[in-house]
């Protein structure tokens, strides 16, 4: 144990490199790229020291380039993620008890690592197995998850600061002890920050984690591991496994132990997750913590006094940046009339310079969808907007997956404020606008409230102030991460603590101490320095 009150690094959000023609890093990145898209990796199961290669391997193949194998991730069974919590229970004897110091050295440890010499290889492992830009995987797998690191020990040190008063002959104090019994972390494809900040956030409160990543990020998340084991995580605390999700779900949630739940997926995965947890209450030694951050349908909404370019930028970006591929993408606006002509012309400007294709040419803005099922439910949603009398594409609405899933960036404009495209989460790049009566605007909010079950991100462009106000509080409940002139994406960690609530989740904020919160148990100590020695009030004394 530590003989004194150890400070911190301080902590700024790591600056994204640029990767401009020329620069040290994009040679690197590219090098690192081609060379990983030439071999052939195989990923194991991570349980305490041991890496499990099951023997049933399934393909890795790039979503850009569907015929080419990368790898194989080694399949496992419910007997591997019940030795994963027992392995996970043996750990927390030590785990639980480490310095606060040790862990936190270990995970900013990590993050260095991801800064420095496993940048290049994270990011082109987010490149390959998820298909991102050379930006998106830059401002996810390296500064984001860096970022998630280093602040959640800055947020750690300021939960153990908190303490209560004392009042003479007394003291007070709070223990953060992690949660009694081991912690699952279920965690999606499209964001390889998410992925190692659900498992390393509880660990770094000292709780012992079984980790399932999405099969569509195994790529990525084998680097995570690799950098976590390098940083000195021991043995046991984050074990990683690659078994059927719905059973592994379901043999984690059934075991006694299971004392949390950390999920980032869709909205239905983690309502039927919610019901099991609630059905095994009887079950559980303790009422197991569930944070889930979950789908959204995030608007953009404009105002008749909103600039056309800063509308149009903030349309483009926020809906076509990783294929529209996160839970925050722009994805129904809602367009003044006075303002529709001029934004409709710079959005289709804008999108006539996007270039469609594999990560690998640094020029491509948008690349692939992430599989086969991805393409077929967005494309459904381009097909039936083509076949329907209430909407018109303007923009895109092509798509070709014979090498790779590649859809272009398609607007969708209805005159049904409740088409299918307004109301449902697509996960993919299309936007669709509904162009409103411009002396409508209150009118739109309340549409802009109650046409969707969420509320993740949103945003207003306005450049009157008191049109803005009227929009913060009409959208109170329509956002977790409301936006004034902006996108309504890129959250930073440390900036803006990102999460939503009605159907987008329970609003635990990513990226902040309120959801380091939720992985501790509070036990409140009292030490009374002299003890009475007479139990009788002072009225009563003789
Ligand atoms: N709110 C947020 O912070 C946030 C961030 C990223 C993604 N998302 C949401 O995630 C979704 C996209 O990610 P995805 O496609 O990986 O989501 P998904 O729900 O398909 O999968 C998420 C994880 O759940 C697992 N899973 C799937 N079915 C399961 C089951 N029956 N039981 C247990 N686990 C199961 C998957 O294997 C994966 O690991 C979108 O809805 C998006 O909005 C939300
Ligand atoms: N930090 C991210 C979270 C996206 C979720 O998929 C954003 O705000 O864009």
């Amino acid at each position: 144990m530590a003989k004194s009150f150890a400070k911190i690094p301080s902590v700024v959000n790591e600056e994204v490199k640029s990767y401009a023609p020329g620069t040290p890093e994009r040679t690197e990145l590219l090098e690192t790229y081609k060379k990983m898209y030439n071999e052939v990796i195989e990923v194991p199961q991570y349980i305490g020291s041991e890496e499990i290669f099951s023997g049933v391997k399934k393909e890795i193949r790039p979503p850009h380039d569907h015929q080419k194998v990368v790898g194989y991730y080694h399949e496992g069974t419910q007997s591997d993620v019940q030795k994963a919590i027992e392995t996970a229970l043996e750990a927390r004897k030590s785990w639980a008890n480490m310095a606060w110091e040790d862990r936190a050295a270990i995970f900013l440890k990590a993050a260095d690592l991801i800064a420095g010499p496993y940048r290049a290889k994270i990011n082109a492992a987010t490149m390959i197995g998820q298909s991102k830009n050379a930006m998106q995987a830059e401002i996810d797998s390296a500064c984001e998850l860096i970022d998630f690191l280093r602040f959640n020990v800055k947020f750690m040190t300021e939960i153990y600061a908190d303490q209560p008063i004392s009042s003479p002959g007394v003291w007070n104090k709070v223990e953060y002890r992690p949660l009694e019994g081991f912690t699952f972390a279920i965690t999606p494809f499209n964001f390889t920050a998410i992925a190692g900040n659900l498992p390393s956030c509880m660990a770094l409160m000292g709780n012992v984690v079984v980790w399932k990543p999405s099969d569509k990020q195994v790529y990525s998340a084998q680097v995570t591991m690799e950098v976590f084991k390098k940083a000195g995580l021991p043995d046991g605390v984050i074990n990683m496994v690659l078994g059927d999700p719905a059973e592994t779900a379901t043999t984690c949630i059934s075991h006694p132990d299971f004392a949390g739940l950390h999920f980032t997926g869709s909205t239905h995965v983690f309502k039927h997750l919610w019901k099991q947890i609630g059905n095994n209450v009887d079950i559980h030694k303790t009422y197991p913590r569930v944070v889930g951050e979950t789908g959204g349908k995030d608007f953009v909404m404009v105002h008749k006094s909103a600039c056309p370019t800063e509308v149009a930028v903030g349309l483009v970006r926020g809906a076509f940046e990783y294929q529209g591929q996160k839970c925050s993408a722009a994805s129904r606006a809602y367009i003044p009339s006075n303002l529709w002509p001029e934004v409709e012309k710079q959005v289709k400007e804008m999108l006539a310079t996007i270039k469609v294709g594999s990560p690998e040419d640094f020029s491509n803005f948008v690349t692939a969808v992430i599989d086969g099922n991805s393409f077929k439910k967005i494309t459904g949603f381009i097909d039936r907007a083509k076949a329907s009398t209430e909407a018109e594409i303007i923009a895109g609405g092509t798509y070709d997956d014979s090498v790779g899933y590649f859809i272009a960036p398609t607007v969708i404009v209805t005159t049904n404020p409740t088409y299918e495209s307004m109301t449902d989460e697509i996960f993919g790049p299309v936007l669709s606008i509904y162009v409103y009566d411009e002396d409508k605007y209150e009118e739109t909010l309340q549409l802009v409230d109650e046409t969707s079950a969420y509320a993740l991100t949103g945003s207003i462009f306005s450049q009157d102030r008191a049109a803005v106000e009227v929009a913060y509080k009409a959208l109170e409940n329509a956002a977790g991460n409301f936006y004034i002139n902006d996108k309504p994406t890129g959250a930073v960690v440390g900036q803006q603590p990102f999460g939503g609530a009605r159907a987008s989740g329970t609003n635990d904020k990513a990226g902040s101490a309120m959801n380091l919160l939720r992985w501790v148990s509070v036990r409140t100590v009292k030490e009374t320095l002299v003890p009475a020695k007479d139990y009788r009030y002072p009225f009563l004394a003789k």
